[in-house]
């Protein structure tokens, strides 16, 4: 059996369980369902749901492993959250055969796994129930996004991608793209409705006047002024294409795109490592390269956030010298 054969197959139980979990709630979504956290981000009854999901079945085989994960259930348990409670219940219990169900103390218990505080050795999760949540609320891209980090280092990243066209050829086609990679295995994708999985690789490109960005819908995540001065630098004609989540990384890793620019916006903000692991990962298995906008190595192995780094610049391996040299370019005038 390959490395991690036995967390790859679980990871992709889970997140298919928990993109189902966020589906059928899009579909049913009503207002009372979503409250607005201390960093005014949303979060939603599918955000708690798809993080007891995961939390569940990686508990279930992998006890010893700690999570962390982006939610936790401080707003789930006073009497002001009784009514998300028992949705969060119920939508979590939807997909537990009988035996499995969890009471309401299990349901915050498993939410809950995910406190860990990460850092530099042994080995954890990390967990974004729903990478993307705006982007979710909005019909658009949105992410339930697991990886596992050994001793500061991603292993292996799986995403789910519900919203995402199986061939970005066919935007009208089949949606539901799953995203898989262990370091040193390759990247593959595969549809939700199929086992087959191909393996995916970026664009060859040998010139960034070809380039297309992929870059957040949401200008307070990353700056598009800036990135339109970035793409004049580099030659890019192309429009950029926008789409909120980890998504980006899914369509610049199969080709679809092929620069992902995450440009600071405020000299404050420290990006949490849930919102690029699996990506990372599954960027350089495609072939890509990623750093900071320093061109630092995004470092894992420092607890919760990315406290070390400032940004992401992720690109076909060939291109990324230059775009690192753009981006450091433009930000420098600003300083
Ligand atoms: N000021 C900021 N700068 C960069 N990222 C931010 C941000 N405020 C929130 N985010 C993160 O941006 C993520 C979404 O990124 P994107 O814009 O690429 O879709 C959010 O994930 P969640 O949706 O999981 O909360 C959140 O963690
Ligand atoms: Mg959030
Ligand atoms: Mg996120
Ligand atoms: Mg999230």
């Amino acid at each position: 059996m390959s490395v991690l054969a036995a967390e790859r197959k679980v990871a992709i139980q889970a997140v298919l369980q928990a993109s189902k979990v966020c589906q059928s709630v899009f579909k049913n979504l009503v207002s009372g369902e979503t409250i607005t956290k201390n960093d005014k981000s949303p979060v939603t009854v599918a955000d708690f749901s798809a993080q007891a999901v995961v939390n569940t079945y990686l508990g279930e085989h992998f006890p010893e492993d700690p999570i962390v994960g982006e939610e936790d259930s401080k707003d789930l348990r006073d009497d002001a959250g009784k009514a998300l409670r028992e949705k969060v219940l119920e939508l979590t219990n939807g997909v537990f055969s009988e035996s499995e169900k969890l009471s309401e103390d299990k349901l915050l218990e498993a939410i809950d796994r995910g406190n860990y505080a990460g850092g530099a050795t042994g080995r954890h999760w990390a967990l974004d129930p729903i990478d993307g949540t705006k982007g979710f609320l909005r019909g658009g891209q949105y992410a339930v996004c697991l990886a596992l980090i050994v001793d500061g280092e991603v292993q292996l990243g799986v995403m789910g991608c519900p919203n995402l066209p199986v061939d970005a050829s066919k935007p009208d086609g089949p949606r539901g793209s799953l995203f898989i990679a262990v370091k040193g295995q390759g990247a593959f994708q595969r549809a939700f409705s199929d086992t087959n999985e191909t393996p995916i690789k970026f664009s060859d490109i040998n010139s960034t006047q070809q380039a297309t960005f992929c870059e957040s819908v949401e200008s307070g995540h990353s700056s598009h002024s800036d990135s339109a001065q970035i793409a004049q630098l580099l030659g890019i004609t192309r429009e950029p294409v926008r789409m909120d989540s980890q998504a980006k990384y899914c369509s610049i890793s199969r080709g679809d795109a092929d620069i992902y620019l995450r440009l600071p916006t405020s000299a404050t903000y420290v990006e949490k490592i849930w919102d690029h692991a699996s990506g990372s990962l599954l960027v350089t298995e495609a072939g890509g390269a990623i750093s900071d906008v320093n061109g630092n190595k995004l470092d894992f192995s420092v607890g919760r956030t990315l406290a070390k780094n400032k940004g992401v610049i992720a690109s076909n391996a060939s291109i990324h010298e230059q775009v690192l040299k753009a981006v450091q370019t433009v930000l420098s005038k600003k300083q």
